[in-house]
């Protein structure tokens, strides 16, 4: 279990006299249970990504902890086989010197001889792929196929929480779309859990048993998806309006 508890984060902001604190996330706590798909929704500038980057232990926050399985997030040996990413960038994702093979064995930090002995061909065709694509260089992939060779990556140390930070937010809709059937396959495939940070709630919807609403750097709601309808918040029941008409 992903446990987040009273978590702040700021960053410092250089004025033309003084340098400020600008608080980003303020006393954010929830419970991420193995095999749930959460979503975390908000508009831009709201904290999602800078919790997304919290979460995979990227950065520190400056109070509070995040703890897997009651280890602390921040400890590398904690996050291996817990967590992994996949982000909204593709091209940028993919080292452009990497093939797709190079790409999917990097995090891995297998041996030789089980580089050797890896099943790329199933894993590929988990994500829509096939072995032919292994040789193949980023400039190479269209922007879906680049997305699923991401996922495959993220998928390959079969962890038990994937995040993904607008990871389909820059794919053409019916690419979208493909995707989403994709992570749902996945999770049926592997049992494995995702947090969902973006900005569509109808793709969230579709994806996540509950769906967090962030604003301002705080938690607004925490609902069961099939109770999104009945938000108590009027920010919140103001950004369902939006979706919805
Ligand atoms: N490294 C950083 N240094 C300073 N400020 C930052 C840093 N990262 C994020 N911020 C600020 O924190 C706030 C939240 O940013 P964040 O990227 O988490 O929002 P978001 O909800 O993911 O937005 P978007 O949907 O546009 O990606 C913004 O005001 C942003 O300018």
């Amino acid at each position: 279990m992903l446990k987040v508890e009273g978590v702040y984060q700021s960053y410092r902001r250089s004025g033309l006299l003084r340098r400020t604190n600008h608080e980003v996330l303020r006393n954010i706590g929830f419970e991420w249970e193995k095999g749930e798909c959460l979503g975390i929704i908000g508009e831009s500038g709201s904290g999602k990504s800078t919790l997304g980057r919290l979460l995979l232990g990227i950065d520190k926050p400056v109070r509070g902890s995040i703890t897997f399985d009651g280890k602390p997030i921040a400890d590398r040996k904690t996050r291996r086989g817990a967590i992994s990413a996949v982000f909204q960038d593709y091209t940028s994702s993919i080292n452009p010197f990497y093939t797709v093979r190079q790409a999917i064995l990097e995090p891995l930090r297998l041996r030789k001889s089980e580089n050797e002995s890896f099943d790329f061909g199933s894993l590929l065709r988990e994500v829509g792929l096939d072995e032919s694509y292994l040789d193949r260089y980023p400039h190479e992939l269209s922007g879906g196929e680049a997305q699923r060779v991401c996922i495959a990556r993220a998928v390959a140390s079969k962890p038990a929480c994937i995040l993904l930070d607008e990871a389909i937010s820059s794919l053409d809709g019916s690419v979208q779309m493909q995707v989403l059937e994709l992570l749902r396959n996945l999770r049926e495939t592997f049992g494995m859990g995702y947090i969902f940070i973006t900005h569509d709630i109808q793709a969230a919807a579709y994806l996540c048993d509950r769906m967090m609403i962030i604003r301002g750097g705080e938690i607004e709601e925490l609902v069961r998806t099939e109770e999104l309808a009945n938000v108590q918040s009027p920010y919140a029941k103001e950004l369902l309006r939006k979706v919805i008409s």
